[in-house]
């Protein structure tokens, strides 16, 4: 099984081993990523000047990528980076590999450190970006510029795309990477962006951390719905206002949640994959879903992240209207932000939104949508899926399980599926609930092990891309 053919490497296969002067000199390196606060409140409003500064910093850091002769580096869109890194083999397919420059904002209030001041304390650096997604973005130029300071000449050329809007949109970064790359001609093998993790404590009863790796994301809608009414005194309201029209119709919507679409796609597969590492009775009902589907839909429900993969969430957002306290408003504005499960479309959710509502009064205004993303493939003969399987197998040994999945969450990778079919999405970083609720929450942090991990991770995963294909066993087989 897995990817099979000859076992013969062109290059030496260079450790990945790093010198205590250069484990120290990472981490300072990241510190210093963290405190340029590249912040993105809104598609317009973005701290260019971060951004700028941000440009300089990795010339300064990463000398060796930006000198190396075969590595060319290019703006785009003004803040992001885009660098072509020419293997020697031109007969082997490019892959890319993503990150982002943008953090979303930090108030100070709720943190034990400022968000952007890389602190270091018990063996973690704190700060806005540390896992959402500056880890990424160094660690993938760090690993590139030691291997490079290793004289290693990569085989398979690949690119490297560092979008600086990702938080709000990625239209004017990775949108435009993308339309580069497409009208030079390129076809990549495949992609790696943020997106999931080595899950830790988020199924009850799975002792086990397990590698769930994003095969698909899930598409979005942000609706405003809009209500106006005749303005007046408020000595003397009208039965209904707008605010309490829109109100009541938002209220519906919460409580309305769309429908449970547990039963295809990743997700099963996932749970089927780690039926065995449950106690019983839990590995009995998640090996016969023929039999336990409607059972397990509902466990799913229970909790607010499993809810999310078996739904399209419904999210209020915003809610404005009024103008002066004794004035009956005109206008009542709200925004639901919907998250699309990979079983419905952009058009069902609108439809069964209109329905919930009921109301002729509320106007819909679709501010942007886009569908759930097509599923990448993660058979034996999936170049990408597997490389993440390989690595993750050498890097994290007690893992016994890597398992696909859908990202809740949105990314620069989905700018891409024009390049490829092949879109993984995946931090090879322990993940607990606490840690995901401090990403575009408060005490967001990496521990400098896991940072360091995460550089280990990338030079050994461009090594394997160069490398032969190779049988990959199932792990379970080990
Ligand atoms: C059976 C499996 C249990 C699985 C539990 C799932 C735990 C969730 C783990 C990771 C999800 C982390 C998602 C991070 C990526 C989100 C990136 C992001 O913030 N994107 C923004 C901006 C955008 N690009 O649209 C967003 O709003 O989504
Ligand atoms: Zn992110
Ligand atoms: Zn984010």
């Amino acid at each position: 099984k897995g990817l099979r053919g000859k076992e013969h490497r062109r290059a030496p296969r260079i450790p990945s081993q790093f010198s205590q002067e250069e484990r120290v000199a990472m981490k300072e390196t990241l510190k210093g990523a963290i405190q340029i606060p590249t912040v993105s409140f809104s598609p317009e409003e973005l701290n260019t000047t971060a951004l700028a500064e941000f440009g300089e910093y990795i010339h300064k850091v990463f000398p060796t990528v930006f000198k190396t002769s075969f590595i060319r580096h290019e703006a785009v869109g003004e803040y992001s980076h885009l660098f072509t890194v020419q293997g020697s083999d031109p007969s082997l397919q490019p892959y890319m590999l993503l990150a982002h420059i943008d953090v979303v904002p930090a108030p100070d209030e709720g943190w034990d450190v400022p968000p952007f001041s890389g602190l270091e304390s018990d063996g973690f650096i704190y700060g806005r970006g540390t896992l959402d997604n500056k880890n990424s973005l160094m660690a993938i130029l760090q690993a590139l510029e030691l291997l490079l300071i290793r004289n290693y000449i990569p085989r398979r050329s690949f690119f490297i795309a560092l979008g600086h809007d990702e938080e709000v949109s990625g239209v004017n970064g990775a949108q435009k990477i993308s339309a580069l790359l497409q009208a030079r001609g390129i076809q990549l093998a495949f992609i790696v962006d943020e997106g999931s993790f080595i899950l830790d404590g988020f199924i009850p009863n799975l002792q086990k951390p397990f590698a769930m790796v994003s095969v698909s994301e899930k598409g979005a809608i942000n609706l405003m719905l809009q209500v106006n009414m005749t303005p007046g005194h408020s000595s003397a309201p009208p039965k209904e206002t707008s605010i309490g029209i829109l109100a009541a119709a938002v209220s519906r919507l919460e409580q309305t949640p769309m429908p449970n679409m547990f039963g295809g796609g990743p997700l099963k597969m996932a749970l089927q994959q780690l039926a065995n590492e449950f106690p019983f009775p839990a590995n009995i009902v998640l090996s016969n879903l023929w039999l336990f589907q409607p059972l397990v839909s509902r466990l799913m429900e229970r909790n607010y992240i499993t809810n999310a993969l078996v739904r399209t969430t419904t999210a209020l957002t915003m809610f404005n209207a009024g103008v002066k306290v004794n004035v009956i408003p005109p206008v009542a504005q709200a925004t639901i932000n919907f998250r699309i499960h990979p079983a419905q479309t952009v058009q069902e959710v609108l439809k069964l939104a209109k329905d919930i509502v009921a109301d002729d009064r509320i106007q819909f205004h679709v501010l942007n949508a886009f569908d759930p993303l097509p599923v990448s493939p993660s058979d034996d003969q999936a170049l990408g899926y597997q490389l993440l399987r390989q690595t993750i197998q050498s890097v994290f040994p007690e893992v016994n399980i890597v398992a696909p999945g859908t990202c809740i969450g949105n990314t620069d990778s989905r700018h891409y599926t024009n390049l490829t079919t092949g879109i993984y999405r995946f931090n090879p970083i322990y993940l607990q609930p606490q840690s995901f609720s401090s990403i575009h929450g408060i005490n967001e942090k990496i521990s400098v092990q896991a940072y360091e991990t995460q550089v280990k991770f990338i030079f050994e995963f461009i090594q394997n891309a160069d490398a032969d294909p190779r049988p990959v066993p199932h792990l379970h087989e080990l």
